[in-house]
Order: structure tokens, then C-alpha cells, then sequence
């Protein structure tokens, strides 16, 4: 995956015109459809209990304009399943089920529309979602970044690596790391990426809480210097931060590297760790998606969705205000 190479990222996003469209909100779709996901493993329960529901989840953000669709690996780890007394075979069974769930979704809707003539849609790419430690330790630390003094660069390897292995095996188009709160996790993964030799494109994404710096404190000016020294990062970005914090972050990103920017925000509402319910806050309606998609892509995004709270409606708005372009 060396820089210079055209990535079917690269190709993805040519054909949509420059701007390629990221899938919304996934476990808030799904509980829409009545999953309970109020679990240690958060949407990734549903790889257990209703794996329908992951096809149905991904097909409705297909239909909805998505380019990408990001599998349900957010918060799907061996760890998390060993401690729900999962075998390992069957916690990889699992996270493979994730990939192929989304390939299937992908192949059978574009084998559908492709009958269609004229139609709008691009053929979609997979990527499997990685979400940071502090997605697997349920406490919200995504967010703050604050993974305590006893965890360093190689627990965070150690903790990344099997799963990583594992979805690349299955064959997604692409790997989304979600939600890092802190450059010690991105040294992490772009070293993961070196050591495990991965030939497919990747993006990394940090969550914010500020709107100025990573969770952690971190600046973005740090986190991203460790991020342009790989050449197995395609892009980089935010995801479920809220949506008025992101073209100022487009604008210091593109100061910052040249790897494609890639965003996705939440709703706006804020995630309360501690009793696992999102609480009402500044939220930003699929109109307001709309024209802030058009300004992101202006900013110099190439890849815009939507992450938490959002919905396909809110992709549909992303989309049509990306495809009817200038
Ligand atoms: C993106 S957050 C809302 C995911 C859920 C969180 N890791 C938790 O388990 O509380
Ligand atoms: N891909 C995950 C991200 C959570 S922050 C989801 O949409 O559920
Ligand atoms: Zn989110």
C-alpha cells in the first residue's frame, strides 16, 4: 500500500465525484430496529443475537447513498467475547461473520441495482471497523483518552493485533480504525499495519472533545506527524465528534498531512459512559447535514458520513448534497 498507488479508496472516491459518501450512525440503526444493545458489547451483541439485522442495518445505508459501509466490528473483540464465555474459535467466527455480513449486504445490493439503468450508485467498499481500547473497556474512555499508566504501546499492539489479523483475513476493501482518543493508539495501529504487512488501505480516525485537540490533550499536530511517517494510513480524521467542531478540524488537518481527510460526526449529543445513555445536546437535524456536507467537502473532506445518532436519512441528505455536485 505504498503512497503514489491508486487505492480502490482512491477509486472509490473519483467515482463519486471527489467526495465519497461514509455509512451513518450503525448500533443507532439497529436499536431503531429494537436490538438492546445496552451490553459490555455494545453493538457488536448483535453478531450473537441478530445478525439479520446487521445485513438489514447495512442494506438500508446502501440504499441510502453509502459508498462505504463500516462493518459491526466497533466494539467486537476476543477479549469481549471470552469474558461472555466464547470459545476463541468462536470469538473469530464472529468477528469474520462481521466482514462477511457487509459483503454480502454490498454484493446483493449492487447485484440488485445493477439491473437498474441509470442508477446513482457507486459499487460500495467494506471497511472493518476497529474501535479503539476504549471502546472495548465500555467505560467511555474513547473519549477521554485516559487508559491509565499501565497501558502502553505494546498492550495496545497486543490488544489490536489478533483482530486485526483476523478481519483482514475475512477480506474487507479496507480497515477503519474508529474513535482513538490519544496518539499512543495511533502509534499503535500504524505500527500493527508495518509489522503485519497489511496491503489494504486503512484509515484513522480520532474522536474530540474540544473541537481544537485529540480527547487525550494530545494535539492533532502530534497525533498526525506519527501518522505521516506511514504509508499504510490512506486517511485520517474525526468520528463521532460533534458536527459544529469539524470544518475547523478539516482546515487543520489539511495544514497537517496529505493523506485524504475522512469525516464522520455524531449528532451532536454526548455519550455518557457511566450510565450509557446519549444526553441531549446541541443536535444538529439530516438539513443541517446537508449544508454542512457541502462546506466539508469545500474544506478539503473526501470522505463524509455520519457516526452516532445519525441515521440513513441523514446519509440520504449527505449524499444529495455531495451528488449534485457543483
Ligand atoms: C461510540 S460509544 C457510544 C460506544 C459504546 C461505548 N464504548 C460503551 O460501551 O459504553
Ligand atoms: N462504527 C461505529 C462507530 C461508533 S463510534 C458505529 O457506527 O456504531
Ligand atoms: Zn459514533
Amino acid at each position: 500500500m505504498g503512497i503514489g498507488k491508486t487505492t480502490p479508496l482512491d477509486e472509490v472516491i473519483e467515482k463519486a465525484g471527489g467526495c465519497a459518501v461514509v455509512d451513518g450512525g450503525f448500533a443507532t440503526q439497529l436499536e431503531s430496529h429494537g436490538a438492546d444493545i445496552n451490553d459490555p458489547l455494545w453493538s457488536a451483541l448483535c453478531l450473537i443475537k441478530d445478525p439479520h439485522l446487521i445485513k438489514l442495518v447495512h442494506m438500508e445505508y446502501l440504499e441510502s447513498g453509502a459508498d462505504i459501509l463500516v462493518s459491526s466490528s466497533y466494539q467486537a473483540t476476543l477479549p469481549g467475547f471470552l469474558s461472555r464465555g466464547l470459545s476463541i474459535e468462536e470469538g473469530e467466527t464472529l468477528l469474520k461473520r462481521s466482514v462477511k455480513l457487509a459483503v454480502e449486504a454490498r454484493d446483493s445490493f449492487w447485484d440488485s441495482i445493477s439491473e437498474t439503468p441509470g442508477h446513482g450508485y457507486n459499487r460500495a467498499l467494506v471497511a472493518a471497523s476497529i474501535g479503539s481500547y476504549g471502546a472495548y473497556l465500555a467505560d467511555g474512555s474513547e473519549y477521554s483518552g485516559c487508559y491509565g499508566p499501565d497501558v502502553g504501546l505494546d498492550k495496545l499492539k497486543d490488544f489490536h493485533r489478533r483482530r486485526l489479523q483476523i478481519l483482514v483475513e475475512a477480506g474487507p476493501d479496507l480497515l477503519a480504525f474508529e474513535t482513538i482518543p490519544n496518539k499512543l493508539e495511533a502509534q499503535a495501529c500504524i505500527e500493527l499495519l508495518e509489522e503485519e504487512n497489511i496491503q489494504i488501505p486503512s484509515w484513522i480516525c480520532f474522536s474530540s472533545v474540544d473541537g481544537v485537540n485529540a480527547p487525550s490533550g494530545e494535539s492533532f499536530k502530534e497525533c498526525l506527524d506519527t501518522i505521516n511517517k506511514s504509508d499504510k494510513v490512506n486517511a485520517v480524521g474525526i468520528n463521532c465528534a460533534p458536527p459544529h467542531f469539524v470544518e475547523a478540524l478539516i482546515c487543520k488537518f489539511s495544514k497537517l498531512t496529505e493523506k485524504v481527510i475522512v469525516v464522520y460526526p455524531n449528532s451532536g449529543e454526548v455519550w455518557d459512559g457511566r450510565d450509557k445513555r446519549w444526553l441531549p445536546s446541541k443536535c444538529f437535524n439530516d438539513d443541517k447535514f446537508e449544508c454542512y456536507a457541502t462546506r466539508w467537502r469545500a474544506s478539503g473532506a473526501k470522505l463524509i458520513g455520519g457516526c452516532c445518532r445519525t441515521t440513513p436519512s441523514t446519509v440520504q441528505a449527505i449524499s444529495k448534497a455531495l451528488k449534485e455536485r457543483s
